[in-house]
């Protein structure tokens, strides 16, 4: 609608000049023209982020105590680290904790198949990706998302800690997500733990090295990064922050 400046107001959105429609949404919306292109448009693919949104917290919100593990999709089961996945996903669910994946395979599969076998929640957070690949076979509670940030909400949303195993690009994106919630304090007493030292210490002798330096990053930054050896060491830190947090709920 027009002001008395002349301004249209498309909610939030303001237009002036030759901005200003012709016509308004209503009129747009009631003038079917048997134009069906609107479904491939921006406002209609909103509905479907909200979907997945609700989607998400409906599947998840009864899962309790969780911790979202992330890692390579390529390591093969041969690999040592496969089966460190699968000690990881054993040990988080015999900690009481429910396993939150990308539901894809290699490190991710190891973890799902480790809480599965462990009688434990298993969960998948699958993404469309242009070549089709399916959740893993271990993975008991899926939910398949089109748009990877709604999906990077649920990995937040619902874990108490992270645990980054060996992996790419994909893995890296998580983990910084991660790092930079807490160091922007979007999120409280998230302990954040990389499993694998000879994997993660160029990272870390990068990040030490040269970040603190240059000042990017303060010495405070670096205690948010854990990295350990052990499966057993891994679970004791998640579980500590668990604790911490139990602690501070209210009664
Ligand atoms: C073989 C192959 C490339 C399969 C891709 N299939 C995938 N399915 C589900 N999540 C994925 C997939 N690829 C990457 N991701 C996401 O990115 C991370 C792994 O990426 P990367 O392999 O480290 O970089 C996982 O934690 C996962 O959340």
């Amino acid at each position: 609608m027009k002001d008395a400046r002349g301004d249209y107001h498309k909610g939030p959105v303001t237009l002036r000049g030759k901005r200003v429609p012709g016509s308004t949404t209503d009129q747009r919306l009631l003038d079917n023209s048997g134009d069906a292109e609107w479904v491939h448009s921006d406002p209609w693919r909103v509905m479907r982020i909200q979907a997945e949104f609700v989607e998400g917290f409906g599947a998840l919100a009864e899962l309790g105590d969780a911790v979202s593990v992330f890692g390579s999709a390529r390591v093969p089961r041969e690999h040592p680290t496969y089966e460190l996945g699968v000690q990881l996903g054993r040990g988080l669910v015999e900690a009481g904790f429910a396993v939150i994946t990308g539901g894809g395979p290699g490190l991710m599969e190891a973890a799902n198949r480790g809480a599965l076998e462990a009688g434990g929640a298993s969960v998948g957070l699958g993404i469309e990706l242009p070549f089709e690949q399916g959740l893993n076979e271990y993975v008991d509670l899926g939910v398949n998302f089109r748009y990877f940030f709604a999906r990077k909400t649920m990995f937040v949303k619902y874990a108490q800690g992270f645990v980054v195993l060996p992996g790419g690009f994909g893995t890296l994106d998580e983990l910084f997500e991660a790092v930079t919630l807490v160091q922007t304090r979007k999120v409280t007493s998230f302990p954040i733990v990389l499993l694998g030292c000879d994997y993660w210490a160029g990272l870390l002798d990068w990040v030490r090295g040269s970040m603190l330096p240059a000042g990017t990053i303060g010495a405070a930054d670096l205690e948010l990064l854990h990295v350990v050896d052990t499966v057993d060491e891994a679970v004791r830190l998640v579980r500590g922050s668990g604790e911490d947090q139990a602690a501070r709920r209210p009664e």
